[in-house]
């Protein structure tokens, strides 16, 4: 008897009204783990009545009393992080290590980053900018704020999400996917006993519940970590409403490799960084463009670095990377590397792994051209392409001519070559032999079809800020 999960509003987990639900299946074996049943209009409703009426206190409360809460929040992570590794391993099949290291142990430590942050809030220096007249600026929480977090990273994101908000005194109502719900109701939990009541709300549901938060007149501000399809979604919503909107989207970042590069050391990292998580990451890599005269050296150090990658073993802690999230999403993998041009190779991978469970192999396709599906389209698997280039100026020209801007890298002993292509590549984060690496001081966000708006860092807390003007008459 698989349990049915319910919505979290007002300080308390309540059942859903809505009559329909989904089954969360676990991907590393094809089973189904819980019920997720589809909010309603009336569980929305209720959730974004809580939210509001919470804003009330919570918006005034100082950085210091948020600060000491966020703390709790972070402690209370720590503490349970094993019940929040199996709730989310159970939705994804991730690797239970990468979950506890990279986002509750992670997710606690930016828990802390965001407190301090609370307290570090900036504006201009008040003063008569007008004789007379004294001008101060104040920094406001925007409201409640509407959030929608993805699968790839189920817990880390909603840390990204609920804790700059919650530093900055907003209140939030927040869904999260439809195929990973589970860890989120961990944190519900854990904010249960810390957190006011209705300061944070979590509904259940599908696109069209986030469709629902992004349409109701109560958020002051939207923000989604998701595909560009949601985000352009939520974008038109929002517009509608003349609402803020905060859009981390999808990637298509390319590593360059330049021949002077350590080619061992950069094959096995870019190997690494590009399968990490199934390469289901906005960040992961996705296109090597390699110089021409280490093209053939540097491929096959690729794919002999790509093959050690471990994945499809039923014992979790044997694999660098888990299963692909879910069955619609894995049969869209298979096909775009059914799908490769005639001219392209597979270098290595290319198939599902096992006969149980997403499992896809680490795939390296080689011999591409610029125009191709595969290398402008967002993969979001265990996919990736080699091209090659002649000149710095075309490695940055081919990088550069995708839709999406999230992430980038340069591979190079030459600090000038590393330098000038960092400042010509059109990402939001550009690493120097290196990639993927993220820290709480940092922001993190894309331009162009990536979205708008910065996760994590001070900047990522002044997103969810309003800022106000207060002028006052000397002389009354
Ligand atoms: N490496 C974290 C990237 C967040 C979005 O996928």
């Amino acid at each position: 008897m698989v349990q049915t999960l319910q919505n979290f509003i007002n300080g308390e987990f309540v059942p859903v009204t809505g009559t329909e639900s989904l089954d969360i299946v676990n991907p590393a074996t094809g089973d189904i783990v819980a019920k997720a049943p589809i909010s309603s209009q009336a569980d929305v409703d209720a959730a974004m009545a809580a939210a509001a009426a919470a804003f009330k206190t919570w918006r005034h409360s100082t950085p210091g009393q948020r600060q000491a809460v966020l703390l709790k929040v972070a402690d209370a992570i720590e503490a349970r992080s094993d019940e929040i590794v199996e709730a989310q391993h159970r939705n994804t099949g991730q690797v239970r290590q990468m979950i506890a290291d990279e986002e509750v142990a992670a997710g606690a430590d930016q828990f802390r980053f965001f407190a301090g942050a609370a307290r570090l809030l900036e504006g201009r220096s008040a003063g008569e900018y007008m004789e007379n007249f004294t001008s101060y600026v104040r920094r406001e929480p925007v409201g409640v704020v509407a959030q929608v977090t993805p699968w790839n990273y189920p817990f880390l994101m909603l840390v990204w999400k609920i804790g700059p908000a919650l530093a900055a005194g907003n209140t939030i109502v927040l869904k999260p996917s439809d195929t990973t719900p589970e860890s989120t109701l961990v944190f519900a939990d854990i904010a249960k006993d810390i957190l006011p009541a209705g300061v944070l709300n979590i509904v259940l549901g599908n696109g069209a519940t986030g469709a629902a938060m992004v349409d109701h007149k109560t958020p002051a501000m939207v923000s989604i970590t998701g595909s560009v399809r949601a985000g352009i979604a939520v974008a038109g919503g929002a517009a509608k409403g003349l609402k803020r909107a905060h859009l981390e989207l999808g990637g298509k970042a390319p590593a360059i490799v330049f021949a002077d590069a350590n080619l061992g050391r950069t094959a096995q990292e870019i190997a690494e960084f590009s399968f990490f998580n199934a390469g289901q990451d906005c960040t992961a890599i996705t296109r090597v463009l390699v110089e021409e005269s280490a093209h053939d050296d540097f491929v096959s150090l690729l794919a002999t670095a790509s093959k050690g990658l471990e994945t499809g073993n039923a014992d979790d802690s044997k694999n660098y990377y888990g299963p692909l999230n879910n069955i619609n999403h894995f049969n869209e993998v298979v096909k775009v590397v059914e799908n490769i041009p005639d001219y392209a190779t597979v270098v290595t991978g290319g198939k599902r792994v096992g006969e149980k469970g997403f499992f896809f192999e680490p795939t390296v396709v080689d011999g591409v051209k610029q125009t191709d599906d595969i290398v402008q389209k967002e993969t979001f698997g265990p996919v990736i392409t080699v091209q090659t280039f002649k000149t710095e100026e075309e490695a940055v020209e081919l990088a550069n001519d995708v839709e999406y801007a999230l992430a980038s890298s340069v591979w190079t002993s030459n600090h000038g070559v590393a330098m000038r292509v960092s400042r010509d590549l059109d990402f939001g984060a550009v690493w120097i032999n290196t990639h993927i690496m993220l820290t709480a001081e940092m922001p993190h966000g894309g331009f162009k079809q990536s979205g708008y708006g910065k996760d994590l860092s001070i900047y990522g807390v002044e997103d969810y800020t309003r800022i106000k003007h207060v002028m006052s008459n000397l002389d009354a």
